[in-house]
């Protein structure tokens, strides 16, 4: 798996990489930061013409809906001469992009799926070019992979690197920090084996008096929100709340996730809010640039809990997916406590389309009238 982390740095970098797998060589670059210039070289190296490799999500958003199990993970689409990098581009992100041509479309190759997961775990737009390499090309290509210019992986290796890593996460440093509002706290810092991503437990109060159920909230990063106090998300005060609620219940866990933007990534994030200044809600937005309702699993945030010796819970989210991910886990959810931030003007819209489109268990803030009352958790009242 080690190639394949290094191929990903390759690909954050706008640089090809190469796929092998029993039918061949793909050489694959991701779609984000592709200009003519790289088209042609990549259809120069591979000697063959690309296709285009888009998710399900953004085919669903170009208008293709198939009724067989083609573009269940998505579809291809050979590169006509015509395309340039920008027409490319355009269809692989553009929310006023349509495409009429359905036949067109085919089922992905491996090739193209590990593609679009190598494009996902590097928080890129999850649009790829893959390009088969024509026997032709195949001494050149042995060149480019010993001299260490191209990075050549398994196709199934690559397509496995957005998997679980369960149990194996890795515990690195840990250190007292005391916060304003939560006098005694532990921060522990867990490394996913591939080294690209980190999680935070901050262990409130001491463990020893904890609940026997106890309290957690599962916390998924927002760079806009927690650090900055954007308005557009009630992130910022879900996390202070958290901190204080999880204090006043006598003590607790707070992980929070390295999941930026549901998954997607800062970069996606701020595409997707873009879109929403055009009139998208936050879910139509993440589907246009290629991705789900919400990318996130919690794998890493059970490894946390079974690591920490927590079995029993009292879980503080209004997202039915995240007490769905425990209960399934094998954590028992002993109750639920709902936890808000205020109903703002400008984050009005993004809770309603929460608790409309994703099932998260708003009403006690968005009620029929939408009341703009301030509701900051509190323990008591949410039992
Ligand atoms: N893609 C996308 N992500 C967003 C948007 N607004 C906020 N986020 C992200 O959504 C996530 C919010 O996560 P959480 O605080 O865990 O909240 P939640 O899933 O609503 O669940 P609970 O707060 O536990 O009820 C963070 O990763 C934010 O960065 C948006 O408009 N688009
Ligand atoms: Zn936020």
């Amino acid at each position: 798996m080690r190639q394949v982390e290094r191929a990903i740095f390759d690909i954050r970098r706008g640089l090809p990489v190469l796929l092998r797998d029993d039918s061949g060589d793909t050489l694959v670059h991701p779609i984000e930061g592709v200009g003519d210039e790289q088209l042609q070289q990549l259809t120069r190296t591979a000697g063959s013409a690309p296709a285009l490799v888009l998710t399900a999500h953004r085919l669903a958003a170009l208008g293709h809906h198939f009724d067989d199990d083609r573009g269940q993970r998505g579809g291809r689409v050979a590169i006509d001469h015509l395309k340039n990098s920008d027409t490319l581009t355009l269809l692989a992100a553009s929310r006023h992009a349509r495409d009429a041509d359905h036949e067109a479309w085919q089922s992905l190759t491996m090739a193209d799926e590990a593609a679009l997961a190598m494009m996902r775990r590097a928080l890129l737009i999850p649009a790829a070019l893959t390009a088969r390499v024509d026997p032709a090309q195949h001494e050149r290509i042995e060149q480019l992979v010993t001299e260490g210019e191209l990075l050549a992986v398994t196709a199934a290796n690559a397509r496995a690197c957005q998997d679980s890593t369960a149990g194996l996460l890795g515990r690195i440093s840990e250190a007292e920090i005391p916060l304003a509002g939560a006098g005694h706290t532990r921060f522990i810092l867990f490394r996913e084996p591939d080294g690209l991503r980190e999680h935070v437990a901050v262990l409130i109060g001491e463990p020893e008096q904890w609940h026997e159920a106890v309290p957690v909230r599962l916390h998924s990063a927002c760079l806009t929100g927690d650090l900055f106090g954007s308005l557009r998300c009630d992130c910022g005060e879900q996390l202070r709340n958290g901190v204080a609620s999880i204090q006043a219940m006598g003590g607790g866990v707070l992980l929070y996730l390295a999941q930026e933007g549901r998954g997607i990534g800062l970069a996606n994030k701020l595409r997707a809010y873009a879109m929403q200044d055009e009139g998208l809600d936050t879910i139509d937005a993440d589907q246009v640039l290629g991705f789900g309702e919400d990318e996130r699993h919690y794998t890493m945030a059970l490894d946390i809990l079974i690591e920490l010796g927590i079995r029993r819970i009292q879980l503080l989210t209004n997202n039915p997916a995240k007490l769905a991910a425990m209960n399934q886990s094998g954590i028992e959810v002993a109750n639920r406590h709902g936890i808000y931030g205020s109903l703002t003007d400008q984050n009005r819209r993004y809770l309603n389309a929460k608790a409309s489109r994703a099932g998260h268990l708003l009403d006690d803030i968005l009620d029929e009238h939408e009341r703009d009352a301030t509701t900051v958790f509190s323990p008591a009242a949410s039992k």
